[in-house]
């Protein structure tokens, strides 16, 4: 019988939710989309059939529903991969933990997560407003460090020489998504390996009014060949969702729709636009 978890480290509400998700198990379908933005969630839920629940909790924002037969939820984790982590432990407790004994199923279920979000390229010749889905993801910043966690030896020296070549002060990681979903996201969809960043601007090499660190990131980064295909865009979640999902058991890919063009200095005309027609190609895949 394995020990059971004290009420301190999974913490579970009088009716039986989880503490930052609010969530109770029978509230979460096995499909799941995650969003950044709270706003985002019901402009996704609007496709639905039929809503079932609606919680709100801080930036995270659950909607579950049905199209058709498929049931999904849709859930915002706000920015940055340190919500990503709650959001990741807390859905795989919902349907890995038994509340009632608080110790681990025996039974473990693997969850299908798909990202929608929008991300900045640093490749020239790929054009604004198209969409990339993440083979991969490089994580700059640290919260693998917290886990034990070994990547691959591929992976190792990709990171290491990345390290070496933006001459970093720290390693960064590497994960790749689920090779069964990314085969379903290859019509319409660039392929690359995103760069997630634990910030918007001076670790995206944007500077404003104060001189940054490494002002040439983008197009540094956008130069290296690891092995695994170029390096294409920047956002906030990825790695840290690939790298979640492989240590929980969870098949996870992340779908970008490309509102900015780096090197090119350019920014979608009607980003909203865009991202809707990302939301709608993915639901359509995904049922
Ligand atoms: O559009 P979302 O999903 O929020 O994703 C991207 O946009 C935010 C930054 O503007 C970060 O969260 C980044 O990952
Ligand atoms: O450049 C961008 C655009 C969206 N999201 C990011 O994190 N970076």
């Amino acid at each position: 019988m394995s020990k059971r978890i004290p009420d301190s480290e999974l913490i579970i509400s009088p009716q039986g939710r989880v503490y930052h998700l609010n969530l109770h198990p029978d509230m979460v379908a096995e499909d799941i989309i995650v969003v950044g933005d709270p706003e985002r969630v019901p402009k996704i839920s609007a496709y639905f059939d039929k809503v079932e629940h609606q919680v709100n909790s801080r930036e995270l924002v659950t909607h579950t529903g049905t199209i058709g037969r498929k049931r999904l939820s849709v859930i915002s984790s706000g920015m940055g991969t340190d919500n990503v982590e709650l959001l990741m432990t807390e859905l795989d407790a919902l349907v890995n933990i038994d509340f009632a004994t608080r110790t681990p199923k025996r039974k473990q279920q693997s969850l299908r997560i798909y990202r929608i979000g929008t991300s900045g390229c640093i490749q020239p010749d790929i054009p604004i407003d198209a969409f990339l889905v993440s083979t991969a993801a490089l994580g700059l910043d640290t919260l693998m460090a917290f886990y034990k966690w070994e990547q691959s030896e591929q992976a190792e020296s990709a990171s290491l020489k990345v390290q070496r070549l933006l001459g970093l002060p720290f390693k960064p990681y590497l994960a790749e998504g689920s090779k069964e979903l990314l085969a379903k996201f290859s019509e319409e969809f660039y392929q690359g390996v995103t760069v997630t960043a634990p910030g918007f601007y001076a670790p995206q090499g944007r500077a404003l009014r104060k001189p940054i660190a490494f002002p040439t990131l983008p197009d540094d980064i956008a130069k290296i060949e690891t092995g695994y295909g170029r390096f294409t865009n920047f956002e906030m979640e990825t790695a840290g969702y690939y790298a979640m999902a492989k240590i929980l058991g969870h098949q996870m890919i992340s779908l970008n729709a490309l509102i900015a063009n780096r090197p090119n200095g350019s920014f979608s005309a009607n980003h909203e636009a865009t991202v809707d027609r990302l939301i709608r190609k993915a639901i359509t895949t995904i049922v």
